[in-house]
């Protein structure tokens, strides 16, 4: 298994936002990291990514708890601004190859004109839609093993939507898993290979697509749409 949760708890001052959940990741595949505003995603996430600590419970990714040998081989792409608004597309592309050996900056030029951007565009002029497609293309770029989108789809129109979901299945292989967490479940269900459920901080279902819908005899969506109605 390329990462394993076992009885994660987080909670926030006044929120239990992540209540005793257990489930592990495999490798190369795409998963769909499902759940309403609240339940859990983000910051299931960002303990995995190392940024937020765990009240309890263990993470580990290949064997090795979070820390620097772990954060080597993630690539976490936040909800949050996290790129320097003066540079220029290929600046945060340098900037990235300087901070991660993994970055291929051929992938990313590729995925830059794919997701019809410029190079010499600079991050300030851009649109929210372009800058979260440049920060998915950025964050795709590393040959990192476990890739991170949280939320990737929001605010996107839906020929850029559509755009996005290709690049991730374009970058997906047998040697990396890229999570991707929505509530745009309609959208992402023709790319996932799994999926996993999370509702108010807890674990509601975990499986193949596949097999969630040969067992149930519903699609994701359908499914979804019963867990959280
Ligand atoms: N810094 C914080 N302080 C207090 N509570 C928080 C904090 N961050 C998140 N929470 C709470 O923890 C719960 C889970 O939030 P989280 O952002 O992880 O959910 P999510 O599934 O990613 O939702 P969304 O799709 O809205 O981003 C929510 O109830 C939220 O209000």
């Amino acid at each position: 298994m390329l990462l394993e949760i076992n009885n994660l708890s987080k909670g926030y001052l006044t929120k239990k936002a992540i209540k005793n959940i257990s489930f592990s990741v495999k490798k190369g595949k795409i998963y769909g990291f499902l759940g309403p505003n609240g339940s859990g995603k983000t910051t299931t996430m960002k303990m995995v990514a190392g940024l937020l600590n765990p009240s309890s419970g263990q993470i580990s990714i290949e064997g090795n708890k979070v820390g620097v040998k772990t954060k080597n081989v993630t690539a976490y792409m936040s909800t949050e601004n996290f790129i320097y608004p003066y540079m220029k597309i290929r600046t945060v592309g340098k900037y990235y190859q300087d901070f991660y050996e993994d970055f291929n900056m051929e992938r990313f030029e590729e995925l830059i004109d794919f997701m019809d951007l410029k190079m010499d565009l600079r991050v300030s002029s851009l649109s929210s839609g372009m800058a979260s497609k440049m920060k998915i293309a950025v964050t795709l770029s590393r040959d990192a093993k476990l890739i991170m989108l949280d939320e990737p789809l929001n605010g996107i129109d839906l020929v850029a939507r559509e755009k996005i979901l290709k690049s991730i299945v374009k970058c997906a292989n047998e040697n990396n898993t890229i999570i991707v967490s929505s509530h745009l479940v309609d959208e992402m269900e023709k790319i996932l290979d799994e999926v996993i459920f999370l509702k108010n901080g807890e674990l509601v279902l975990i499986g193949s697509a596949e097999t969630v819908r040969g067992e149930r005899g519903k699609s994701i969506v359908e499914l979804y749409k019963e867990v959280y109605a």
